[in-house]
């Protein structure tokens, strides 16, 4: 159900500027919007730390030379369109929203859009939550879509919403008694609410969700990507391939190999090579793109 559009809120993770590291506009100078809470368990995950919605953490607000400012983690569309132009170092820029998994807060990203002036709104997501994303790409300039090999994926969990009481993390006003009650009632609390979407589970799930995906952005502005990491069979990739050449055949797909972290290894060069020649085999447009954030040390 939409949330009641004067008490629209979500988690956010951090506001930032970089250069974008991946996909279609790799190297544009850009804004990040990080949203918490992602029900996904990628076993490559590069951004566990977004995974719970904890809104009793603080929000990472950065701009570039100046020290990290630290703010309510649960925040108004309107709040977080400030966060975005406090960031920006020069001209307004392009505008990612990430996370974690943005299309949890599906109205949020839809109230979001008219704060945002006339710059873009870029959405990277996985291709999990084909209702959400329906509900928000009218409003989505560009999409940067990751495809999911089954096998990368660890069981999902569900995100319970959170009603908070008064504010969290903030004692009741003892000057205005009367207010600390009225946010006491559920009803006028403010409540983050992820949709209610069920992620993926099976391989028939997943397979299901990425072609709806795929349906859906076929004729909208948008990029694939699919992390390669060491120790597949390149030949697992060709579901992913396969999907792709049937229904969005037009869009580019972006190979990244997986940045070894924890226990993930780079796939071989080889390997590489061979997921590259699949993808080719079924006429995609497809290029290697190791995530450059990583390579030049910044966020
Ligand atoms: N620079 C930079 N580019 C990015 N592209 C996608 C990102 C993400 O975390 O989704 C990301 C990110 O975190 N940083
Ligand atoms: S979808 Fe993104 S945030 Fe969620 S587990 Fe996968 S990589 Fe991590
Ligand atoms: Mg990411």
């Amino acid at each position: 159900m939409p949330q009641t559009p004067s008490r629209i809120v979500a988690p956010v993770v951090e506001v930032f500027a970089s250069f974008q590291g991946e996909g279609s506009f790799v190297g544009e100078a850009q804004v990040f919007l990080r949203l918490a809470g992602c029900p996904l368990r990628c076993l490559w995950c590069d951004t566990p730390g977004s995974w719970a919605m904890r809104p009793d953490k603080a929000a990472r607000i950065q701009r570039d030379g100046e020290p990290v400012q630290r703010e309510d983690r649960v925040a108004s569309p309107f709040q977080a369109a400030l966060w975005i132009a406090a960031v920006e170092p020069g001209e307004p820029r392009t505008v990612s929203i990430t996370g974690g998994e943005p299309l949890m807060w599906p109205d949020f990203i839809r109230a979001l859009r008219p704060m945002l002036g006339n710059r873009r709104m870029h959405l990277e997501t996985a291709g999990a939550h084909p209702e959400s994303l329906a509900r928000v790409l009218d409003v989505i300039d560009h999409v940067s879509l990751d495809l999911k090999l089954p096998s990368d994926m660890a069981e999902p969990v569900e995100l319970e919403r959170v009603v908070l009481t008064p504010r969290e993390g903030e004692a009741a006003d003892a000057d205005r008694p009367e207010e600390a009650e009225e946010a006491e009632d559920p009803e006028e609390a403010d409540v983050l609410a992820p949709t209610t979407e069920t992620a993926p589970r099976t391989r028939e799930d997943w397979a299901m969700a990425r072609r709806r995906c795929l349906d859906l952005i076929q004729d909208h502005d948008a990029c694939v990507k699919v992390v390669v990491s060491g120790g597949k069979p390149p030949r697992e990739y060709d579901e992913l391939f396969e999907d792709v050449a049937r229904r969005a055949p037009n869009c580019p797909v972006f190979i990244a190999p997986a940045t070894p972290i924890g226990g993930v290894r780079a796939p071989e060069f080889q390997d590489l090579v061979t997921v590259v020649e699949n993808a080719r085999d079924l006429g995609l447009d497809v290029r290697v793109l190791p995530q450059v954030h990583r390579m030049l040390g910044i966020a």
